[in-house]
C-alpha cells in the first residue's frame, strides 16, 4: 500500500531487459506519484541470471522495504515465475491494459513483470503509469480470495 508520499518501488531486469529498465525508471522517477526508485540491477554486460535479480527485488516489497517492483527480462516470465518464490509474494506478467489492472485490483499483485522481447517500449510506458494508478480495495470482493490465495503459504495466519 502507497503512503500519501507515494510508491517505493523496486525495478530490476537481467541482460534481455536493460534497455527497458532504464526507460521505465526514468519514468517511474519523473512520476510525482513516485517517492522512491531502488534499482537492484542488471546494468549492460552483467549476465547474472534473472532468478537472483528478480528474488532480490521481491524480498524488499516483502521485508517492506519498499510497496511495488517491476521487472523486465526476455519475456517477463521468468522473473515473475522467480518473484513468486519469495513467501508473500504475487508477481504477474501482463502486456496489457486490462491485466495490469487486474493484477491489482484482482489480485492485489505487488510485482509486474513484462518482457523487452514482447511488448513495445511505447505501451510498456503506458502500461507503467496506469499500473501506478491502481490501488487494490481491501473491502472489495476480491480481498477474500487473495486471502484464499495466502492461506496457501506456509506460515499463513488469518488477517482479521
Ligand atoms: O526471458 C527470460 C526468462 O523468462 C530471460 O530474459 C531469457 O532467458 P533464456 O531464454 O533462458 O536465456
Amino acid at each position: 500500500m502507497t503512503t500519501s508520499a507515494g510508491w517505493r518501488i523496486v525495478v530490476g531486469n537481467d541482460e534481455a531487459g536493460v534497455e527497458y529498465k532504464q526507460a521505465l525508471m526514468a519514468l517511474l522517477e519523473a512520476d510525482p506519484r513516485v517517492a522512491s526508485v531502488q534499482d537492484v540491477g542488471v546494468g549492460a554486460n552483467d549476465s547474472t541470471a534473472y532468478p537472483h535479480v528478480a528474488v532480490d527485488a521481491a524480498r524488499k516489497v516483502a521485508e517492506g522495504e519498499a510497496d511495488r517492483t517491476l521487472l523486465i527480462c526476455g519475456t517477463g516470465l521468468g522473473v515473475a515465475i522467480a518473484a513468486n518464490k519469495v513467501p508473500g509474494i504475487r508477481a504477474v506478467t501482463a502486456h496489457d491494459s486490462y491485466s495490469v489492472e487486474r493484477s491489482v485490483l484482482s489480485n492485489n499483485a505487488q510485482v509486474l513483470t513484462m518482457g523487452q522481447r514482447v511488448i513495445g517500449l511505447e505501451l510498456a510506458k503506458k502500461l507503467v503509469g496506469e499500473w501506478l494508478g491502481h490501488h487494490f480495495d481491501e473491502t472489495s470482493p476480491s480481498a477474500a480470495k487473495v486471502d484464499a490465495i495466502c492461506s496457501y503459504e506456509p506460515d499463513y495466519t488469518k488477517a482479521v
